[in-house]
């Protein structure tokens, strides 16, 4: 179902370590070695380009628990608990009360399961301080095709470009497995049922070590603590699938640079995640295994922190966008248009990041809901969704002349204008705004190819956007909108293209909610279109942000 045609980067530099050389051969170092206190002496790395590898890193698992004393409380967090997505509020927010890393003392169970999507690693400024409480998850808005490259809405981590990893490409990856694929999925297996609790214990080995990273991330972990952990581990797991893990890599490297991620950080976080690792997969842990993760993970960071060197050379590690005009098309529905301080280059299909002055370092994925414009304006459409702070500060709060944060460009949604194939598109509710791009993208390169765009909505108010996609069926005779409400239709968005057609010639674009994408890629298989012709917002991530 991921079609092949995404376009990788081109690669930033040549990687350290590509995970066949011998245990511990890269800065990061195995837990055999001496250990040192935190911020002590490290390894000096070797062989490497100057000044941006990261030091050492130290596993801290169960050989080093004792390095944190029994009690010892992790950096302060907001004492205000945040409200859950249904306005409960959340007893154990973390890594405040999570127990102290030791041998004996878990940390309390997270609601985050692990191998998961995306990412971020951390986020937001450093010097801004939050007093609120923190915003709950909320769903995100993505747009990573369903290719091989990442996702929509950066989820996460590794945050909001962490692009998920979509996980059915890598269906046969189990086939011919590398002997460190092997260690490094019977590790993910272990831990699998405790996956949780290894997310807690991460984290709150991350911030006692390293009191200084906490300010990289929100202060509310709740929704978005895991988003590191998903993203490194969902890489570590399929680390044999090259072309695509480099790819999503390096988005997730470049999505962080927006969060003050720097290559020095790398070390801490994979001592911690090799320490979580050891303490909860302890049956089988064994020097054999470590050495494979350490492989893995000086792989991973490495293709990161290239790429986000090689970004630094080109683009901002984010672009301020201020807040020029806000249409409240329905009571929970905006469309928020801004204009970045210096140009920012996309395409048509694309989402990016977006972080709000009222919520530091929490950022949510929007697609861009126009194609490139020359004014250089950018357009986003924001439901404000039940207990999403952000989203709601977006609809309700959000004024011209507010300055917002915007990251990089990530997703390849995008169209294909080396041929000239039909396009069928099909938006859900707010999905539809980069299939509004998407189809601008087709009347500004002049193309007469066709274009059926289905828009689902839930009632006929729900229509936000049916006007402007109106205007552009009358302005363009190539293009066909049409409206499916499920209050007045028979058949769910979906199905109703079975009334048309026939499709197996056509590309088809897929976005809007993960339930709609799921039952979308099915009906449009069932309709004659191979998989390598559907593109879609990665339902990963789009699961994640719920
Ligand atoms: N704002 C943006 O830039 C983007 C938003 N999205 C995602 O689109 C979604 C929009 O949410 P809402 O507007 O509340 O949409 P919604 O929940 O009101 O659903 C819109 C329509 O999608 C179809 N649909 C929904 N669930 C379905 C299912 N299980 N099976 C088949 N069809 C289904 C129906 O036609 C429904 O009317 C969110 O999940 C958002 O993350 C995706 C891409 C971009």
């Amino acid at each position: 179902m991921f079609e092949a045609r995404h376009t990788m980067d081109a690669p930033t530099t040549t990687s350290a370590d590509n995970g066949t050389s011998g245990g511990g051969g890269g800065w990061f170092t195995p837990h055999k070695q001496p250990e040192t206190a935190p911020g002590g002496e490290q390894e000096t790395p070797e062989g490497r380009p100057e000044g941006r590898r990261p030091a050492a890193i130290r596993p801290v698992g169960r050989h080093a628990t004792t390095e944190v004393a029994p009690g010892t409380d992790p950096p302060a967090e907001d004492s205000t608990a945040p409200p859950t997505a249904d306005g409960a509020r959340q007893t154990t927010p973390l890594p405040t009360q999570a127990p102290a890393p030791t041998a004996t003392t878990q940390a309390p169970a997270s609601t985050a399961a692990i191998p998961a999507s995306a990412s971020a690693l951390t986020s937001g400024t450093a010097t801004q301080t939050q007093t609120q409480a923190p915003p709950p998850a909320e769903p995100r808005v993505p747009s990573q095709r369903s290719t091989s490259s990442q996702a929509a809405p950066e989820t996460t981590a590794l945050q909001a470009l962490a692009p998920p990893l979509p996980q059915s490409t890598f269906a046969d990856a189990s086939q011919n497995a590398s002997p460190d694929a092997v260690l490094i999925r019977r590790t993910m297996a272990e831990v699998a049922p405790v996956a949780d609790k290894v997310t807690s214990y991460f984290y709150a080995l991350l911030f006692v070590r390293h009191p200084d990273l906490r300010s990289l991330f929100p202060a509310a972990m709740d929704a978005q603590r895991d988003r590191l952990l998903k993203a490194l581990l969902t890489a570590a797991e399929h680390i044999d699938n090259t072309e695509v893990l480099v790819a999503y890599l390096q988005n997730l490297g470049r999505g962080h640079r927006k969060y003050g991620t720097r290559a020095e950080h790398y070390p801490a976080v994979g001592e911690c995640l090799i320490g979580a690792l050891s303490k909860y997969a302890s049956g089988i842990w064994n020097a054999e295994t470590e050495a494979a993760w350490v492989r893995t993970y000086t792989t991973i960071s490495q293709v990161m922190i290239d790429a986000a060197a090689a970004d630094e050379l080109r683009a901002p590690a984010w672009w301020y966008a201020e807040v020029v005009a806000h249409d409240l098309r329905t009571p929970d529905v905006a469309v928020v248009t801004v204009r970045p301080d210096q140009p920012y280059p996309f395409l048509a299909g694309q989402y990016t990041s977006l972080e709000t002055p009222w919520w530091p370092r929490v950022w949510r994925h929007y697609s861009f809901a126009s194609a490139p414009r020359s004014d250089g304006l950018l357009s986003f459409h924001v439901k404000a969704v039940p207990a999403g702070w952000l989203s709601n500060s977006l609809v309700h709060r959000a004024r011209p002349g507010d300055i917002l944060r915007l990251g990089p460009p990530a997703g390849s949604m995008t169209v294909d204008h080396t041929t000239d194939s039909g396009l069928l598109c099909l938006g859900g509710g707010t999905g539809i705004a980069p299939i509004k791009a998407l189809v601008e993208d087709v009347a500004e390169h002049g193309e007469r190819r066709r274009v059926e765009v289905f828009y689902g909505a839930r009632t006929d108010h729900d229509l936000y956007d049916i006007d402007t996609m109106l205007r552009l069926q009358q302005s363009h005779p190539w293009l066909s909108v049409r409206a499916v409400i499920d209050q007045q239709a028979q058949v769910q968005l979906p199905d109703a293209i079975r009334d048309y057609g026939p499709w197996h010639e056509f590309d088809a674009y897929l976005s809007g909610p993960p339930g709609m994408i799921r039952s979308g890629v099915h009906t449009l298989r069932d309709v004659g279109i191979p998989s390598e012709r559907i593109r879609h917002d990665s339902v990963e991530e789009l699961v994640s942000a719920e």
